[in-house]
């Protein structure tokens, strides 16, 4: 076992005596359990599981992946949840993205090997989160599939089709949530924007610039911790949402993450392709809503493209700039 059940790692306060009595027990207990329990850091990493989880997923008494590696395993070795896709990465981006988001949640799935299971997550502020997955085979097939359906319909409902990031209506509404009165920690949001990505589209065809849509999108999808939000607000334009209240860090994130989408390179048919974005970032003023903070880093984003793209900039946060739509046609024409 690798975790000794650290109580303020896991958010909680440490346990009093008569508590820390009752570790052991409930330890050996959910070891012996039909149900699978499994402890996650806020890495996404296994740091606990009990035998019943581990044979559920397939995973053998010496390994610890983190969450992504654990599905990986799952489908490499044809064991855990049965995942219907022909792009298993862009599945397991999607599905990442909505992991951890909430305090708690419940999926229903069904097994490779053809069992039924729910399986609940309860995450802590801090990103630690207890998985318990319950074998449902038994419950009515009828009912069973009409909630899978359920299921899809609301994944879908908050998912955008192309990228497998989160779409604008999840975006605002977790926003929102971030920045209400429960609000846990400093938020800064980033809207980013393909540079002349029109050219990319009339030069190479459309389904070259989804391929470019689709790469941008796997890197800010690495950029997001447990917390953290990305997605895709609408065609070339994408909001990632950070818990950083320091600007200077803010500004190393910053210049990495440009400087990473300025070195990449995504293959298509016709050979590789270079791109860039421009961005406005706006970090959360006390009793801003999602809308204000979003029109700051807008109006950022369009002094980014102003003094020439492949660049971000800082929205000021007293000074509300104009709205950038209606202006965009009168930006600069491709360099
Ligand atoms: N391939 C593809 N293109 C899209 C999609 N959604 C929007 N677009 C294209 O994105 C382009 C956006 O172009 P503009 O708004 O003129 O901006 P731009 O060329 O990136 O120029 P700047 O933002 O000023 O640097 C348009 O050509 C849209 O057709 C999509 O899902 N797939």
């Amino acid at each position: 076992m690798q975790v000794s059940l650290n109580h303020e790692a896991a958010g909680g306060a440490a346990p009093d005596a008569a508590e820390a009595r009752l570790l052991a027990p409930l330890l050996a207990l959910m070891s012996q359990s039909q149900q699978g329990f499994a402890l996650f850091d806020e890495h996404d990493r296994l740091q606990w599981a009990n035998p019943v989880f581990r044979e559920i997923l397939g995973l053998r008494p010496d390994e610890f992946p983190s969450w992504p590696d654990l599905m990986r395993l799952g489908w490499m070795r044809e064991k855990g949840t049965q995942v219907v896709t022909d792009d298993f990465e862009h599945w397991l981006r999607s599905a990442q993205l909505r992991r951890g988001k909430l305090p708690f949640r419940t999926i229903e799935t069904s097994l490779m090997d053809g069992r039924w299971v729910m399986t609940t997550e309860t995450t802590a502020p801090n990103g630690w989160m207890l998985c318990v997955i319950s074998d449902i085979s038994e419950l009515g097939r009828d009912w069973r599939v009409l909630r899978q359906e359920r299921d899809q319909a609301r994944k879908a409902a908050f998912s955008d089709e192309l990228t497998g990031l989160s779409n604008r209506r999840y975006l605002l509404e977790n926003l929102r949530r971030k920045l209400g009165p429960h609000k846990a920690s400093a938020a800064a949001v980033v809207l980013l924007d393909l540079d002349h990505f029109k050219q990319v589209n009339d030069v190479h065809g459309h389904e070259v610039g989804d391929v470019v849509l689709k790469h941008f999108a796997g890197l800010l999808q690495a950029e997001v911790g447990r917390q953290e939000l990305a997605g895709r607000l609408g065609g070339e334009e994408f909001l990632l949402v950070w818990d950083i209240g320091d600007t200077s860090l803010l500004r190393a994130r910053m210049d990495r993450l440009l400087e990473r989408v300025r070195q990449s390179s995504p293959a298509y048919q016709g050979g590789v392709l270079r791109y860039t974005c421009s961005a406005g970032v706006a970090q959360a003023l006390p009793g801003e809503s999602e809308a204000q903070l979003i029109r700051r880093a807008d109006a950022a984003l369009y002094q980014a493209k102003q003094q020439g793209r492949d660049r971000w900039v800082l929205a000021d946060a007293t000074a509300v700039m104009p709205e950038r739509r209606g202006s965009r046609s009168q930006r600069a024409t491709p360099d």
